[in-house]
């Protein structure tokens, strides 16, 4: 699925209504439709199977799964099967009585039935913007559902233009109840819930009067919050929230996904993320050579032409599936070496050797008995030293990748050891942990020699090293940090943390979604190490190795913790033996 900003959103709407002559209030009416929809698939699981009421609160799968449209999507759509039965039936059974007739089926708007719309009472707040036409369509939908419907202009709806004063027209005229908000602490007791339409992707910076109060009391209330595209106060593009910014249980994002909803801490405000069509063509985001996505099975095989089923030759032996070497580990901190050096094991590649400094072998024997061991040199303490870099050398020479980095520490000479490192190794290199922090004080831009890929795998705090930023300010926008990054220094880079962000020379770029917060936890990241390489021995573009590598590292972390029982409890050893 794309992931686009609002310039490139506002670009795709631009297209559909001028070359493809798609009216633009078509798209809001579209647009409308689909918001009410899913608040009506919202109200009929409310007090059903709680799928709605787990998303809301944050609670269940949702402790660690915030994917968007995961559990979401299936709910609602559940939601539409279910008020789909009782017409059908109906039907059905008078076919069934008067046999002579020929058997007539009907079937209704079934995503527009309100189980109990009795108990709903839902007020929309409008901005001045086609966000609030979005949430005016939105209104007349819900109220032929029959569901009590309030409109609060945050502002004067004279100031509305275009296709949104269209939609207030006719709000006005099915004779829905309005009002004008005129200041004070307004009081939302009376609802069962709230649309909020008050800014989309046309807001600029922080909400501004009428509307920042609005947000206010809308989180104050207590009551369940629907997002029409983006909840108000969120960045579109960053996920940086303004203060304030409205705390979501459902966001229904029109068209594409939007980038900031996937970027904390925006995602933590959207609740269930629902992403719905609205006319826009799909295949437009491709034609427009938009190459942002939201990481799934079939963006991993359709757009990145990863085999996901990874399936092995019948004829294949260990040489087939690659030579991993890593270059990892020191006295104090072997196990980051062999946590990397397993997962590429259980990752697949046919073989792989672990390097350490030579004081190191004696104790080492034995710990993987699937691994082999490389005396890389070093000092007599087990400390890594420059000259060790020649040994890896060559012992790299027939590997078909090198992993450097994991629990390497810091020692005399280690930019020309990395140096070295870098422009002779012939095969694609993984550059992890201290690698990275020795990476961040060189200028590796004039190094040469490199012609295959370079993966980096930071997390923020290595990442602000590498640029020379806060770690705040690599949070701010991982999305826009990753890609200039990318493309400047012409590596991969996987910029770890929550929904990691992959992203390559070219400008492609991929959100993950898959993990879970236990897996914050040591080690974790040298197993990531471990399996980029595994994958990448076995063939794969140093791309496809970086994005399904996180992938399948995040369903791993999932996996170990349904073993656990907790994803608290998991460690990397979990995460490895989980692969
Ligand atoms: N064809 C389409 O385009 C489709 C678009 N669609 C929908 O439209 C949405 C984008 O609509 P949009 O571009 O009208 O912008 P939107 O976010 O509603 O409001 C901007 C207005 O708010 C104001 N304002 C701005 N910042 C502010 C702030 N910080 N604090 C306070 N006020 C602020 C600003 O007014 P100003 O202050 O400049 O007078 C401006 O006029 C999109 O998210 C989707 O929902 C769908 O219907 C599908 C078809
Ligand atoms: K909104």
């Amino acid at each position: 699925m794309h992931l686009v900003t609002a310039e490139e959103m506002r670009r795709l709407d631009r297209i559909t209504i001028e070359r493809l002559g798609i009216p633009a209030v078509a798209l809001m009416e579209n647009a409308g439709r689909a918001i009410a929809e899913e608040i009506i698939a919202f109200c009929n699981h409310r007090d059903g199977d709680g799928a709605a009421g787990d998303a809301c609160q944050g609670t269940g799968a949702a402790r660690y799964s915030s994917g968007p449209g995961h559990a979401g999507a299936r709910a609602a759509g559940a939601a539409r099967e279910e008020a789909a039965v009782p017409g059908a039936g109906t039907a059905e059974s008078f076919g069934a009585v008067r046999t002579a007739a020929p058997k007539l089926l009907i079937s209704g708007d079934a995503a527009l039935m309100a189980g109990r719309a009795e108990d709903e009472h839902w007020l929309v707040l409008v901005g001045k913007g086609n966000n609030g036409g979005d949430g005016l369509v939105a209104a007349r939908h819900l109220s032929e559902a029959g569901i009590a419907v309030s409109l609060l202009y945050a502002v004067s709806p004279e100031s509305l233009t275009g296709e949104a004063a269209q939609q207030r027209d006719a709000a006005a005229a099915m004779g829905l109840p309005a009002a004008v908000y005129g200041g004070g602490r307004p009081d939302f007791a009376g609802y069962s819930g709230i649309l909020d339409a008050l800014l989309g992707t046309g807001a600029a910076g922080a909400p501004r009067g009428a509307y920042a109060e609005l947000i206010a009391a809308a989180n104050r209330s207590g009551k369940p919050v629907a997002s029409a595209d983006i909840p108000s106060g969120l960045n579109a593009d960053t996920g940086e929230t303004h203060e304030p910014c409205i705390q979501a249980a459902l966001t229904v994002c029109l068209a594409f996904l939007k980038r900031g909803l996937l970027q904390y801490p925006g995602a933590g405000h959207a609740g269930r993320i629902v992403v719905r069509s609205i006319g826009i063509p799909s295949g437009l985001a491709r034609e427009e050579g938009l190459s942002a996505y939201w990481l799934t099975p079939a963006v991993l095989e359709d757009v990145l032409g990863v085999d996901v089923s990874r399936r092995r030759a019948p004829d294949g032996h260990k040489g087939t599936y690659g030579h991993v070497l890593i270059a990892a580990g020191s006295l104090r901190m072997s196990g980051a070496g062999l946590i990397a050096a397993r997962a590429s094991l259980r990752t697949g590649c046919g073989l792989a050797t672990w390097a350490v400094p030579g004081k190191l072998l004696p104790l080492l024997v034995g710990a993987a008995p699937e691994l082999m061991l490389a005396d890389a040199g070093g000092e007599a303490d087990g400390t890594w030293n420059a000259a060790a870099a020649e040994e890896v050398l060559k012992l790299a020479g027939k590997k078909d990748v090198l992993a450097v980095g994991p629990g390497i520490g810091r020692f005399g000479d280690d930019k020309a050891w990395l140096q070295t490192i870098w422009e002779g190794a012939d095969c694609p290199l993984v550059v992890d942990a201290d690698a990275l922090n020795i990476l961040a004080e060189c200028d590796y831009g004039t190094w040469q020699g490199r012609r295959t890929p370079v993966i980096l795998t930071p997390h923020p705090g290595e990442m602000a090293r590498l640029v020379g930023v806060s770690t705040k300010e690599v949070q701010r926008d991982r999305i826009g940090l990753a890609l200039s990054y990318a493309r400047e220094r012409g590596v991969i880079l996987v910029l770890k943390g929550a929904h990691t962000v992959i992203a390559s020379p070219d400008g492609r770029l991929v959100v993950n979604t898959t993990g879970h917060p236990g897996m914050a936890t040591g080690g974790s990241g040298d197993c990531l190490t471990g399996i980029i390489a595994g994958l990448l021995a076995q063939g794969l573009s140093g791309f496809q190795a970086a994005v399904f590598g996180v992938y399948l590292h995040g369903l791993a972390g999932e996996r170990a913790a349904l073993l656990r029982g907790d994803p608290v409890s998991v460690i990397a050893s979990d995460i490895i033996e989980a692969l």
